[in-house]
């Protein structure tokens, strides 16, 4: 989208699983989206009806943030004029000479309008869309095609106000950030985690996010990956920036690989890194754990696997990826943004057991975790949280 060449006046944003909530709900969460929309951008926001009337400072800024803020489904670059057959005739044509100065309509270009109304009015919508096309073709002589049209220009006729426009933006949609508590993210430098993060962010979450330096069995590559990644999520998180934890892994892994079961590290890992969790969930007050896991992905992700390092977990954990294959996750992660950064060479963890288990039995895990004496090292590495 180039400079506002279109001489747009305001944007109208739409959302949608929000009009679906009772009115205490719905205006929670339309409070809660107007002030995350205010800390993208300078403007003034008026919601009335289920839309968002937003007159921005800066027209290009608004445009790219609004794909960014969750709760957003669709918004449109409109001007705005009285509801009168002068006023929507005179500005509608004046509209209808910059689509034709930017080459959006020509006479070749087939075209129609769509009426909506709300209120009372001495014409129906149909008679509305007629009259404004007459207005169009005063202006050009574009051939009309209702059922295959090349461009749309939309009226929106809200009581004594009309709206003219001709694009729909889509937003992310999702919920507004913030509307649901906040969740602690486990995120590593790969693909999964960052999706993971984002689809919780998408639900309304904000995110606490922790990484596991596992260092000296990972190198910094994989620490300067995850800072990478916060920077790129936060780019979604107007209102509610991501914090983040980073915690000395090293020693604990040493431990699992020194007192139990070679077989076992992954899963005496994955069940550490839970644990710490819940003890950062506690601290920061969130609600739940979230993670990258997707079943059977790798071999730490079996189901088995997945029963045994969360069956003594303090909080749900939350995977939002659980049933998706990784070219699912990664056309996510190529659409986020994340992908280009996840794909970075990390060099990977060498604590990884040759032959990791993947059908690991509880007792056993239960035995093992008594072995590395699991609450006493948790709490040494929440020390060295930072
Ligand atoms: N170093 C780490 N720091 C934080 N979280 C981690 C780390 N390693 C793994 N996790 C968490 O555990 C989940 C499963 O990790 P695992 O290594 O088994 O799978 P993965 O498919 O490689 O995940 P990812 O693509 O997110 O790295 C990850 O999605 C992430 O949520």
């Amino acid at each position: 989208m180039k400079d506002n060449l279109l001489n747009h006046s305001l944007i109208i944003a739409r959302y949608g699983e929000i009009g679906l909530k009772s009115p205490r709900v719905r205006g929670r969460f339309e409070r809660q989206l107007k002030s995350n929309i205010k800390t993208a951008f300078e403007c003034k926001i008026k919601i009335s009806q289920g839309r968002i009337y937003i007159h921005p400072k800066n027209f290009d800024e608004a445009l790219t943030k609004l794909k960014r803020i969750f709760g957003i489904v669709s918004f449109s670059p409109a001007i705005h004029t009285k509801t009168t057959y002068e006023d929507i005739e005179n500005d509608l044509g004046k509209y209808t000479e910059k689509l034709i100065e930017e080459n959006l309509i020509s006479s070749k270009t087939k075209f129609a309008v769509r009426c909506r109304r709300v209120g009372d009015h001495d014409f129906s919508s149909q008679e509305m869309a007629g009259f404004a096309g007459s207005i169009v073709r005063k202006k050009i002589d574009a051939p009309v095609d209702l059922s295959n049209p090349d461009i749309k220009i939309f009226l929106e006729v809200r009581e004594d106000e009309t709206y003219i426009f001709h694009e729909k933006i889509r937003g992310p949609g999702g919920l507004p950030l913030g509307s649901q508590g906040r969740l602690v993210a486990l995120i590593s430098s790969g693909i999964d985690s960052p999706v993971a993060a984002y689809l919780m962010m998408k639900r309304g979450c904000a995110i606490t996010a922790i990484h596991f330096d596992n260092d000296p069995f990972a190198g910094p590559k994989v620490t300067e990956n995850f800072k990478e990644l916060i920077n790129k999520l936060n780019e979604y998180s107007y209102g509610f920036p991501i914090r983040t934890k980073i915690v000395k892994y090293g020693d604990y892994l040493e431990k699992c690989k020194d007192n139990a079961p070679e077989k076992l590290t992954c899963v005496l890992c994955k069940s550490g890194m839970y644990k710490l969790a819940s003890e950062v969930a506690k601290k920061e007050n969130a609600l739940g754990i979230v993670d990258g896991s997707s079943v059977g992905q790798v071999a730490s992700q079996t189901l088995h696997n997945i029963l045994a390092t969360r069956a003594n977990a303090e909080f749900p954990i939350l995977s939002p990826l659980i049933g998706l294959d990784k070219i699912e996750i990664e056309k996510i992660s190529r659409k986020i943004g994340t992908f280009p950064i996840s794909e970075i060479n990390d060099g990977g963890c060498s604590a990884v057991p040759r032959y990791p288990e993947t059908k690991a039995e509880l007792s056993r895990v239960n035995d093992a975790l008594e072995l590395i004496n699991q609450e006493v090292e948790i709490k040494k590495a929440v020390e060295k949280l930072y």
